[in-house]
């Protein structure tokens, strides 16, 4: 099975370039929906971030406020990292099962979309490591359109992240996305052809080893939480 790592920064275009994948019948995990479905009401998540951000992050529905827990932790880095390290683990087990689902329906090639990829140290289990890349200015106006924020809360958002620049050091392949839309589409029909070669024996081990360790760390997750030491 070959798993590739698809990451970048806030609003590099992540999201497109899986859509392009998914169009290219290759199922996508992504990490951002799984990241939500893990802090549903009434979840394990859902309890953790209530039990250190509050009552007052509920909506009245009962579900976090996203929006407000977003600006808490944006503009405070040790609340980001408590975030961060309650979820990850739950995060994790919800990437893998995901991932062990589309296993066991037989795909072969599955792309897994993770903005903290390198983050959270999981390129080490996925090949090619893809990083959408953009220009900084084209970035802050995308992340500035879309989610309506101001140009210091989109920079104050990148600053959160390691450095795209140094993500485009470490990647297997890159995108960039700084140009149209269609610019992005050809070089993702290039990739796409990279990627559907079949594995080299190096790499295959290099995945067999990658998925061994998900299963590892899940199952050592998994207990972990049971015993209440997460
Ligand atoms: C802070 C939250 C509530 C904001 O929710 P919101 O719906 O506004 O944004 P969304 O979840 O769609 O994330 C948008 C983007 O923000 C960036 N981002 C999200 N969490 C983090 C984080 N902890 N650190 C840095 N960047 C982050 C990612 O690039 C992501 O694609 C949410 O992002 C969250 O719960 N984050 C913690 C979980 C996490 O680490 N997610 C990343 C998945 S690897
Ligand atoms: N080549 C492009 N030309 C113009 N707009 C683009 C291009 N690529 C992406 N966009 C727009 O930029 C914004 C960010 O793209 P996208 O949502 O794919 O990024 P992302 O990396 O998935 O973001 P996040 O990290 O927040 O999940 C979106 O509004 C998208 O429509």
């Amino acid at each position: 099975m070959r798993l590739i790592g698809l990451t970048g920064g806030i609003a590099s275009g992540k999201s497109t370039v899986s859509g392009l994948f998914k169009s290219a019948g290759v199922p996508v995990v992504d990490a951002d929906i799984v990241a939500r479905n893990v802090v549903q009401k009434g979840t394990g998540g859902w309890k953790k971030i209530v039990k250190t951000f509050g009552n007052n992050i509920l909506l009245e529905n009962g579900e976090i406020d996203r929006a407000l827990l977003g600006q808490i932790v944006f503009s405070d880095p040790a609340k980001r990292k408590l975030l961060t390290r309650l979820l990850s683990p739950h995060i994790s087990c919800g990437i893998f099962w995901e991932i062990l689902k589309l296993w066991v329906k037989g795909c072969s090639v599955i792309t897994v979309d993770i903005p903290l990829l390198f983050e959270t140290k999981m390129d080490q289990w996925t090949n090619p490591v893809i990083v959408v890349w953009v220009e900084t200015e084209t970035q802050i106006e995308r992340l500035m359109l879309r989610d309506g924020c101001s140009e210091e809360q989109a920079q104050n958002r990148i600053n959160t992240q390691l450095a795209l620049d140094w993500k485009k050091s470490e990647a297997d392949i890159v995108i960039n996305n700084s140009g149209s839309l269609e610019d992005t589409k050809e070089q993702f029909r290039e990739v796409l052809k990279q990627v559907s070669a079949p594995l080299t024996w190096k790499e295959r081990m290099r995945s067999r080893d990658g998925f061994l360790s998900i299963v590892m760390c899940t199952a050592a997750g998994v207990l972990l939480a049971q015993k209440n030491l997460l």
